[in-house]
């Protein structure tokens, strides 16, 4: 792939020119080469978040072929490793969510929680005597007996705590948001002391860094919501608790991306929402000044489509931060929302990498001139020169304009609503919206006339089978989610004078790009192509969103309608 030259003058740092083509790694270089200029202070660090699978599968590469290689010539980095709970298998499966079953548990009065914490202490200490160099050689060296020793105690540590916490909501029958965090805490403590340890047997002087308790206590007066200024005073915090860790150049702190608790009502959960650990590994980058923030995946980057569901499908080079939050919005898991402000506002560059493929460049995500200029009116600062090396990279200006993505979203549901009553349509609208609130129920897309409203809501399938208190699967979240939504129509019919009905299965297509708004006839050729191939449109939304176009179709069409808009208008739109 090819890309416009950015040239500085010498005389004028800030004026970037539009050269002849260069490539991938040229832009590599000047990203590294602007950055370490513009980032005082920030030394050399990079940021490194790693999601649960990721630990659970790849230990060893993250390791020796991840933090071991940056650390050494040439790259010469300083790592700051960020993990999530271990997951070994899916994320459903995983250790966060098997730490939830048991507070649920403890909740409903059931002992069941003891055996969930004891699977969880037996795989966080035999996956580390699985990892260990010349694992089942004996004896051991005595460095390595120290290591696994101390590991153990901490590891015991940690479940004997979880036990005691658990036991007291069992005699409470109650788990409030906060001990609900503490025990979703223990997955990251776990994940992290194991990653440390790992570190560790490898002659890396990594440093165990909790920050379950680092939100100082004097941020108690809570704020009304978590602002800007509280996620300021957070990162700053951060920074300064990290550094004093790791005042040593060679150590490597290994962060849990839980961050503790929260001031005022609510936990993380609720605040944040699962894949809090994203945000969290933003607002260290940001209290570190970090050169760069890196989201370790299973997948080389951000594609033009889902890679797993349309084969034809291009890894991105660059996206912006509205073009990745609508991506992860509309079902493509990039990086968790919240992540994106906090690092595109200090100016810190994401980028997205492929834990199995290490040596590609990944996707990065930075902002545009158009986005800069807007975060400007909002008072905000950013990094100029990363902001048009981004304008460069993408070709901004030059050559055809394209979308940027395509992609789906299951399990919606559509909820239609006609008012019998033609004139208050004002209280109609407002009588839904808080119906929805007061359920928790959040709408994906919408389209509305004075009488008719059509929604597209997020739930996922009801679980196949029935489940008792003491075998609760992650699916219970789908029944909450269903029960929410028959609550919702009944509460409508109860209060409104209205017809309602749902349709079931049913997927979002969402064409997302920053040139979108600007592309005369683009609508046309996306429902143009969705028409022609025969799938059919429940329903429209447009203009909410400058840069995405979305409808909602059957999700037993989904993949083939997802293919179909990516081979004409990715394909054939070169
Ligand atoms: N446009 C896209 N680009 C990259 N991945 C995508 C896209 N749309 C959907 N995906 C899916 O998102 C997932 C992200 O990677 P993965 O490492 O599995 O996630 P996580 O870190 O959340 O466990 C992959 O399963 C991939 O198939
Ligand atoms: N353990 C948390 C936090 C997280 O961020 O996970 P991941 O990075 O694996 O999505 C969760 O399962 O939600």
């Amino acid at each position: 792939m090819e890309f416009p030259v950015i040239r500085r003058e010498p005389e004028s740092a800030n004026k970037a020119l539009v050269d002849g083509p260069v490539t991938n790694g040229q832009i590599e270089d000047r990203i590294a080469h602007t950055q370490e200029k513009e980032l005082a202070g920030g030394a050399n660090w990079v940021v490194q978040k790693y999601g649960g699978t990721s630990v659970g599968k790849f230990p060893l590469k993250i390791v020796e072929e991840i933090v071991m290689a940056g650390l050494q010539p040439p790259n010469n980095q300083r790592i700051a490793v960020v993990c999530s709970a271990r997951s070994t298998g899916s994320k459903a499966e995983g250790t966060t969510n098997r730490l939830l079953r048991a507070a649920r548990d403890a909740e409903a009065g059931s002992w069941n929680f003891a055996s969930i914490v004891q699977s969880l202490r037996e795989d966080h200490l035999d996956a580390l005597t699985a990892s260990l160099p010349g694992a089942r050689l004996m004896p051991a060296s005595p460095e390595l007996d120290a290591i696994t020793t101390h590991y153990a105690a901490q590891v015991n540590a940690v479940c004997d705590h979880l036990l005691k916490v658990l036991e007291s909501a069992l005699f409470l029958k109650d788990v409030t948001s906060q001990t609900m965090d503490m025990v979703m805490s223990v997955g990251e403590k776990l994940s992290c002391l194991y990653m440390t340890a790992l570190l560790q047997s490898r002659s890396v002087h990594a440093v165990y860094v909790d920050l379950s308790d680092a939100i100082p206590v004097s941020a108690a007066p809570a704020p009304k919501s978590l602002n800007e200024a509280f996620y300021a005073t957070l990162a700053a915090t951060f920074g300064t608790l990290i550094r004093a860790l790791t005042a040593d150049p060679a150590a490597v702190p290994v962060i849990t991306g839980y961050f503790g608790k929260l001031p005022g009502s609510g936990g993380l959960l609720d605040h944040i929402g699962r894949g809090y650990t994203d945000l969290c590994a933003a607002l260290i980058a940001v209290g570190m000044g970090a050169r760069e923030l890196q989201i370790w995946k299973e997948v080389d980057g951000i594609f033009t489509a889902d890679p797993r569901k349309v084969p034809t499908a291009r890894l991105l080079p660059s996206v912006t931060p509205s073009e990745a939050a609508e991506l992860t919005f509309y079902g493509s898991e990039v990086i968790h929302p919240f992540t994106m402000d906090q690092v595109i506002r200090a100016g810190i560059p994401v980028r997205i990498k492929n834990v199995m493929n290490p040596r590609s460049a990944g996707t990065v995500i930075l902002p545009d001139v158009v986005e800069e200029g807007q975060s400007r009116r909002k008072g905000l600062i950013r990094n100029r020169s990363t902001s048009l090396l981004a304008n460069s990279m993408a070709g901004r200006g030059r050559g055809p304009k394209r979308p940027t993505a395509v992609t789906i979203k299951p399990n919606i549901t559509v909820l239609n609503i006609h008012s019998h009553n033609r004139t208050r349509a004002h209280g109609f609208l407002m009588s839904i919206f808080s119906t929805l609130d007061r359920h928790g129920l959040s709408v994906d897309l919408l389209a509305s006339s004075e009488v008719h409203v059509s929604m597209a809501l997020h739930c996922e399938p009801p679980p196949s089978t029935p489940t008792n208190p003491a075998q609760r699967t992650p699916a219970d979240d789908a029944q909450t989610e269903n029960l929410a939504l028959q609550s919702t129509v009944d509460d409508l019919l109860a209060t409104w004078s209205c017809d309602i009905d749902l349709v079931p299965n049913m997927a979002i297509i969402s064409l997302v790009g920053r040139d979108l708004r600007s592309m005369v006839g683009i609508s046309g050729r996306f429902f143009g192509v969705l028409g022609r191939t025969g799938v059919n449109v429940e329903m429209i939304s447009q203009g909410a969103s400058e840069i995405s176009i979305g409808c909602v179709i059957e999700a037993r069409e989904a993949v083939r309608a997802l293919n179909v808009v990516h081979t004409e208008l990715f394909t054939f739109l070169e």
